[in-house]
């Protein structure tokens, strides 16, 4: 927790510094309160005062009241911008780390988890931030000004407060001790809610379909009924300490004046004593009895502060465990970790090459691939082939550095992946992922998307979709370029979603394509008429095509045979036929013999 408070901005912390004097104020007049309390006592006790006495020690009261009551405003206020404020900065923090996140992090957390921690427990630590600004630091000082104010004035009553202020503490330290697991827990199952929401709104249409209303009603009320008895128990905890603390209070309160009573009894009228010594008697009395007013205010404060810092233990324990889920994510070491170089400088353009390259996914138990050695030029078209599950996704993701390779090297225009910048590197490439994936933005603005080594024009744009043979669907759209992509690509098929992020890859003018599995959802009409712009109109782009259609990559200059990982084959269409056994039961098992000659 002190680690993210540490790093708030400058001028919340001179806030919260002013925050602070103007507590110690508060408390300062707060405890004026029961100095006037006892004057006034006294005034009552004794036969020698006016009205105007009276009313001189009632207004003081009440200006120190009026003025606490001013401070505490302007407290609140403070109070309320610094945690606002705290929450905006640490909330963006967490966004642009998982910018840097790979594969490997954002599976480790999981998205619904990330989801969380963005949002619900950074509320957490605002919602103490802005308390505890109040509380925890009013607490302590009132605490200790009550103290001073207390001590000396009676043994017998400072026991019996010391006396109350212990058997709170052992009350919260116990229901501490009880309740602080089960706060990690409540944030975890937040957690699991999330991710059953999620997934249900996600795959609402094969629930539907598939009437699986009712699986998934039981899955999201057992994390539901889980998240539920865990918070009825923290509740539970919680609820138990109030009661407890208005007890003690009241008990403290019953017990000084008993013990007070005591204590002007104790000061005896001497009445066979000379005149003298009666009234000091008296004024004695007067005096104890003042005392014993005053003290009795002056314990419940030190009782109060002990309970305004239990409102703080309420909300203590849970932020400390979302500070704690915070810092996980910013202080989670990434995997892949960006170069210092531009990429502007290099001698090759448009090449890729792997050398010797395994790569095995965190905590899996084999490689996903071995051994992969190749080189591609510029301009030449590279296709990977294959089975399912064989690794041509792995593949291109290792060009396009979504991971780094576990031995071998990949080299990018003849530099090592590692050593560029990202923004280097993207900027050499446009990458198709095999989900499309769209923005709730117009097509303009999805097509241009991003930053590119040179300004993205309307040029680009046009030039692009016309290229990934978005234009027909476009035109028929109400707006054109400028009509609305709902989110996720909603509003619009597969294969539209799939022209679009070509269109998006494209209108980059990068020197590497690489389009992983992105033709599946075309028709092999657009399928071929996309390729054939491709090779006419970025001839100089490098290509790199994972597919699955033999159709689809038999024009390549190279094809990648990838069996379970390992390079089967590597050569042309028509070398492969010939020397590559997987490549030939692939290929006659979409083809013809005669298709194929
Ligand atoms: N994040 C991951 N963690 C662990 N294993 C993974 C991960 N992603 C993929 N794999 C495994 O790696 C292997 C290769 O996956 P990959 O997605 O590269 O195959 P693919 O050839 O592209 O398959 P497809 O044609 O179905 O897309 C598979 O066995 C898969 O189970």
């Amino acid at each position: 927790m002190w680690h993210l408070l540490k790093d708030m901005r400058k001028k919340d912390k001179g806030l919260a510094f002013l925050a602070v004097l103007l507590i110690a104020g508060q408390v300062f007049l707060d405890l004026k309160l029961p100095d006037y309390t006892k004057e006034i006592t006294v005034l009552i006790s004794s036969e020698s005062n006016t009205i105007s006495d009276y009313l001189l020690s009632g207004g003081k009261m009440l200006a120190c009241a009026l003025g606490s009551a001013l401070l505490a405003v302007i407290v609140g206020y403070l109070a309320a911008k610094i945690a606002a404020d705290f929450s905006h900065n640490v909330r963006g923090k967490v966004f642009h780390k998982v910018f840097d996140f790979g594969a490997g992090e954002i599976s480790k957390f999981s998205t619904s988890s990330l989801i969380t921690r963005t949002t619900n427990d950074i509320t957490q630590i605002q919602m103490l931030v802005a308390m505890g600004l109040q509380v925890m630091i009013k607490a302590p000082i009132m605490a200790a000004w009550a103290i001073v104010k207390i001590v000396g004035k009676s043994w017998q009553l400072s026991v019996l407060t010391a006396s109350a202020v212990v058997l709170i503490m052992v009350v919260i330290g116990t229901l501490m001790a009880v309740l602080l697991p089960k706060f990690k827990t409540v944030q975890k199952q937040v957690d699991d809610v999330n991710r059953v929401t999620r997934e249900n709104l996600t795959g609402l249409k094969v629930v539907r379909a598939f009437n699986a209303e009712k699986y998934q009603e039981d899955k999201f009320e057992n994390v539901n009924e889980n998240l539920m008895k865990t918070q009825m128990f923290t509740m539970r905890g919680m609820a138990f300490l109030f009661p407890v603390m208005i007890f003690v209070q009241s008990a403290l309160s019953l017990g000084i004046y008993w013990l007070g009573a005591k204590l002007v009894d104790d000061i005896s009228i001497p009445l066979n004593g000379t005149m003298t010594e009666i009234f000091t008697a008296i004024g004695s009395r007067a005096d104890m009895l003042g005392d014993v007013v005053a003290f009795n205010s002056y314990a419940l404060y030190v009782v109060m502060a002990f309970v305004l810092l239990l409102m703080i233990f309420v909300m203590l324990p849970r932020a400390q465990v979302s500070a704690g889920r915070i810092n996980e994510v910013l202080n989670s070491d990434i995997a892949v970790r960006e170069g210092k170089d531009d990429g502007r400088q290099t001698e090759e353009k448009g090449s890729i090459t792997f050398n010797d390259v395994s790569f095995r996914y965190p905590g899996a138990a084999e490689n996903c691939l071995e051994h992969i050695s190749f080189q591609v030029n510029q301009g030449e078209t590279l296709a990977i082939i294959g089975a399912t599950g064989s690794g041509k996704s792995t593949l291109a993701g290792l060009a396009a550095r979504l991971y780094d390779a576990s031995e071998g090297e990949v080299l990018i225009d003849g530099k090592n992946v590692k050593d560029y910048s990202f923004r280097g590197l993207y900027d050499k490439m446009g990458y198709v992922t095999q989900k499309a994936v769209l923005f709730s933005d117009t097509i303009e603005g999805n097509v241009a998307f991003g930053e590119a080594a040179q300004a993205i024009t309307e040029e680009d744009v046009k030039k692009a979709i016309d290229i990934s043979q978005a234009q027909e669907f476009i035109d028929k759209m109400e707006e054109g370029l400028y009509s609305h992509i709902a989110q996720s690509g909603g509003n619009v098929s597969g294969g539209q979603k799939q022209r679009l992020s070509i269109a998006r890859a494209i209108a980059r003018n990068p020197e590497i394509l690489i389009f992983d599995d992105s033709f599946s959802a075309l028709d092999y009409k657009t399928d071929k008429e996309l390729r054939r712009r491709l090779s006419t109109d970025l001839k100089g782009t490098t290509c790199v095509i994972v597919a699955q259609r033999i159709g689809t990559i038999r024009h390549a200059d190279k094809i990648i045979v990838l069996d379970d990982g390992k390079m089967a084959g590597i050569g042309t269409h028509e070398e492969l036929m010939k020397n590559c056994e997987v490549y030939q039961e692939i290929a006659l098992s979409q083809l013809s013999k005669a298709e194929l000659a």
